[in-house]
């Protein structure tokens, strides 16, 4: 369980995030959806540790991140950035490999390749193994990358819109893969949608985010109506149901 408790960040006398307080279950995946700028990546980055914290807690598990080692924070929760240039020379395979460093610490024994051999064909990446990350297309690498923060095996993966440069079909088997990681390997997943179709098809819960504030949180199918989708992206459309699901059209 995560629990944001009173997470507050200003940028000089700028507040980027407002008196955020949450309880995220474990297992199951979470959408953090909301416009540009609502402070989405910035939440994922106090939660990762990558920004330090300066007003209010967070903790996972009752570990509370502001005092835990970094090694041990590097077992609990894996992220994966928006940005992610990578320029240096390394596979797809060392990529993953390097995902299992907090193990093995640069030494990795037979677990860290059964465990990278298989991630690379659960990806759909065992083609693109020698490949050099910095060659791959945008798509590609997206795809390394997630499948690099999942190689951590860590109870908790943040990610920042992994969905960015995926086309139709990536996009979802992306979801599909992080519903079936959530499922059965008992993972819990925070992450930053942009398409909150994706969110309402495959999340169990949403928390929608606005001017640095958390303006709604719950399940898709409670917290997707007109009302809500006018209060966060100021946007009338239509919603229909398809399998069970609340889907928006917002393209016409
Ligand atoms: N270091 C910084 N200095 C100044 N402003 C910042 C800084 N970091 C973030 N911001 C501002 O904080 C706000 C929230 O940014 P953030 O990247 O968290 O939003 P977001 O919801 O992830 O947006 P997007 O959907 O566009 O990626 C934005 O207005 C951004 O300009």
């Amino acid at each position: 369980m995560i629990v944001l408790d009173q997470v507050s960040y200003q940028v000089g006398r700028l507040p980027i995030l407002k008196n955020i307080c949450a309880t995220i279950e474990k297992g199951g995946i979470t959408a953090l959806v909301g416009p540009n700028g609502a402070g989405k990546s910035t939440l994922l980055s106090l939660m990762a540790r990558l920004t330090p914290l300066k007003a209010g807690r967070i903790s996972f598990d009752g570990i509370n991140l502001s005092k835990t080692p970094n090694s041990e924070i590097a077992k609990k929760l894996a992220i994966m950035r928006q940005d992610n240039s990578i320029t240096s020379r390394i596979t797809v395979r060392e990529l993953l490999m390097f995902g299992r460093f907090p193990y093995h610490k640069g030494n990795p024994g037979q677990e860290d390749h059964e465990i990278v051999e298989q991630t690379l064909k659960q990806f759909n990446l065992a083609e693109l193994a020698s490949r050099f990350v910095a060659d791959l297309s945008g798509g590609q690498r997206q795809r390394a990358l997630v499948a690099m923060v999942f190689c951590q095996s860590t109870d908790y993966l943040l990610l920042d819109e992994p969905l960015n440069n995926l086309d139709m079909f990536h996009a979802r088997h992306l979801m599909g893969l992080l519903r079936q990681i959530a499922d059965e390997y008992k993972r819990t997943i925070i992450i930053v949608l942009h398409d909150i179709n994706y969110a309402s098809a495959y999340a169990d819960s949403i928390m929608g985010m606005k001017q640095g504030e958390l303006v709604l949180h719950g399940k898709p199918n409670d917290v997707i109506t007109p009302q809500n989708l006018q209060r966060l992206f100021g946007v009338d459309a239509k919603i229909v149901p398809v399998q069970n699901h609340k889907l928006v059209m917002h393209y016409v």
